[in-house]
């Protein structure tokens, strides 16, 4: 039958009552790594560092375990792989922090992620499932996506570890919270569209402008011309928004966040139990904060329109969206 809410000595209500653990861990995570409760660079990099373990894997086998914390445990090897530039920044920061809390470093990293997640407003309550063993190897090299593979080679990599393209869009959402620090080293922290601390789906629109920049130290690897001052744009995310497999998922976010919210959870849950026997896992999700909403209307950023658009999709219209008012802008680093 159904289970009867737990209540838990700090207060918190619960599905659970394993999940009352994890209540103060949630309060130390957003004291001593999210600068208590911001949407900030430990937030955004949280969320990659779950994308960056949990990719580990393959439907397969022999690409790793998954979903299992191995990129905290083994970073001496995994941080060696090329794609997991500029992670060691967050790694350093959660190891610590991690020593403290009594989770496996599966449980400590996929937590992690979805409480810097909720941070955002905008973003969905991510689910949380408790209770990964420890990770027992380092995942192998290449399993991480790069921003200078194809369109194939990228969707080939999501198929093989169990998602479509349509699931890999979804989890692109992610780059409404995110920046480069290592693709230009000139220029760290530029954000991938122009409001990095809202889980929007400014992204979205922004990829499908035109560019005409290289925001930094001219063209890097993996990166292509940008339509704005002090934003990148990564060429994987240009060519994902203009490839005739992705286009029309890609263009459908552009003015749907109750879409890209929906799809980004789902494909979340997905991603942050890879490898992992969920038969043995408790849902502990109500110990995941619940994220301020987003409900303003997107808008293109100043003197952009319709018109500086590249659009692929054939079969859907493009949503009439407002222009900023004013200069365009330059987005500040972050
Ligand atoms: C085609 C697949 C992907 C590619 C090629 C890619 C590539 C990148 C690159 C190059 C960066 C900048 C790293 C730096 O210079 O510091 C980045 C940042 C980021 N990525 Fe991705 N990514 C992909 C998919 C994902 C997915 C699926 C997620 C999460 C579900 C994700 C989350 C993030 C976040 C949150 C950041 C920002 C980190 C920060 O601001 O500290 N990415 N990504
Ligand atoms: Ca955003």
């Amino acid at each position: 039958g159904l289970a009867r809410p737990v209540f838990c000595p700090s207060g918190h209500v619960t599905a659970n009552s394993a999940c009352c653990a994890l209540f103060p861990m949630v309060d130390k995570l957003q004291t001593d790594l999210f600068d208590g409760g911001e949407c900030g660079e430990e937030a955004h990099s949280a969320l990659r560092l779950a994308f960056h373990d949990a990719i580990g894997f393959s439907l397969r086998g022999g690409k790793g375990g998954g979903a299992d914390g191995s990129i905290l445990i083994f970073n001496k090897t995994e941080l060696t792989f090329h794609a997991n530039g500029g992670i060691d920044d967050i790694t350093s920061r959660q190891f610590p922090v991690f020593q403290e809390l009594k989770l496996s470093a599966g449980d400590f990293v996929h937590l992690a992620a979805a409480v810097g997640t909720a941070n955002c407003p905008g973003a969905p309550r991510l689910q949380f499932m408790f209770g990964r063993p420890a990770p027992k190897a380092p995942a192998p090299d290449l399993t991480v996506p790069e921003p200078t593979d194809s369109v194939t080679s990228i969707l080939s990599r999501f198929a093989d570890a169990g998602f479509s393209p349509r699931e890999a869009i979804a989890l692109l959402s992610s780059h409404t919270i995110a920046a480069a620090d290592v693709v230009d080293v000139t220029i760290p922290g530029t954000p991938f569209d122009s409001t990095v601390g809202t889980f929007d789906t400014q992204v979205f629109l922004e990829v499908l402008l035109k560019g005409s920049l290289f925001p930094g130290n001219g063209s890097q690897p993996g990166e292509v011309v940008s339509p704005l001052h002090g934003e990148m744009r990564l060429q994987s995310d240009f060519a994902l928004a203009r490839d005739p497999r992705t286009a029309c998922f890609w263009q459908a976010m552009v003015d749907d966040q109750q879409r890209m919210t929906s799809e980004f959870k789902a494909a979340m849950a997905k991603l942050q139990v890879l490898g992992q026997d969920t038969r043995k896992l408790v849902d502990c999700s109500d110990v995941v904060p619940v994220p301020k909403t987003f409900t303003k209307q997107i808008k293109f950023p100043a003197t952009f329109s319709k018109k500086d658009l590249q659009l692929t999709c054939k079969d859907l219209p493009f949503p009439n969206l407002a222009t900023v008012a004013g200069p365009a802008p330059t987005i500040p680093p972050v």
